[in-house]
């Protein structure tokens, strides 16, 4: 199996299970056009997320790493009426085509974009979260999940993602954002603060993976 044949059935199941959507689709479009890189979520991943925010009933989400919303609008439209999203974005660029994006979701209510580093911001914002996903420079994953646990209630779901890279997470002198995964599989190991798991993964974006702990 190769690239190509995991983006064919990427494409096949999109087609099947994903039908176009217009406001999702227009993120996309809007992404691209602003020549943002597109290390966004695939389509499937967007709402494998969307998904598991509703298994748990997830009230109150924090994503870290915004780029142009597109995961942050699968995620939205997860929530319940009275459901509230906060995303932290450093890039000033990628925050303006992120609000252009909820704005024409409709989802400015919902959605609370903070524009910073998020090691700024994090020690303001008030939780309890019910679910989060921190998809933002690698190499601070440690503090983002320290942040996570003490934002989130027991029971909570933290996501990390692209923890894989390739299988790069295996080779102790890899680059330093791959090492900021490796200093989190570290700090999870034997941590019962939370019950962990890893997943690989294989699609139109590569070989990746993400991290799924559950807040005891
Ligand atoms: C992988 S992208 C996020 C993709 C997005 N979650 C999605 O799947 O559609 C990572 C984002 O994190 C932002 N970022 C990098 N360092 C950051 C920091 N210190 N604080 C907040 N955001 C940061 C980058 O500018 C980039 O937009
Ligand atoms: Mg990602």
């Amino acid at each position: 199996m190769d690239k190509q044949t995991w983006t064919a059935v990427d494409a096949y199941f999109a087609q099947a299970l994903m039908p176009a959507d217009p406001v999702l689709d227009a993120a996309l479009a809007a992404s691209r056009d602003a020549a943002l890189p597109a290390i966004n979520v695939a389509p499937n991943q967007g709402k494998l997320l969307h998904l598991m925010a509703r298994m748990m009933a997830a009230r109150n989400i924090l994503e870290i790493g915004t780029l142009a919303a597109y995961s942050t609008l699968w995620l939205a439209r997860a929530l319940p009426a009275g459901g509230r999203l906060v995303t932290l974005e450093a890039d000033p660029a990628h925050a303006v085509v992120a609000r252009a994006n909820i704005a024409r979701a409709g989802l400015e209510s919902v959605i609370d974009l903070r524009e910073g580093k998020a090691l700024d911001i994090l020690p303001g914002l008030t939780g309890p979260f019910d679910f989060v996903f921190i998809d933002a420079d690698k190499t601070n994953n440690v503090h983002y999940f320290e942040w996570a646990l003490k934002l989130s209630r027991p029971g909570a779901v933290i996501i990390v993602d692209n923890v894989v890279r390739d299988g790069k997470v295996l080779d102790p002198e890899a680059e330093e954002k791959v090492q900021g995964v490796r200093r989190l599989a570290e700090r999870l190991t034997g941590d019962s603060r939370v019950s962990a798991t890893a997943l690989q993964t294989v699609g139109g974006k590569g070989w990746d993976g993400f991290i799924l702990a559950v807040v005891n």
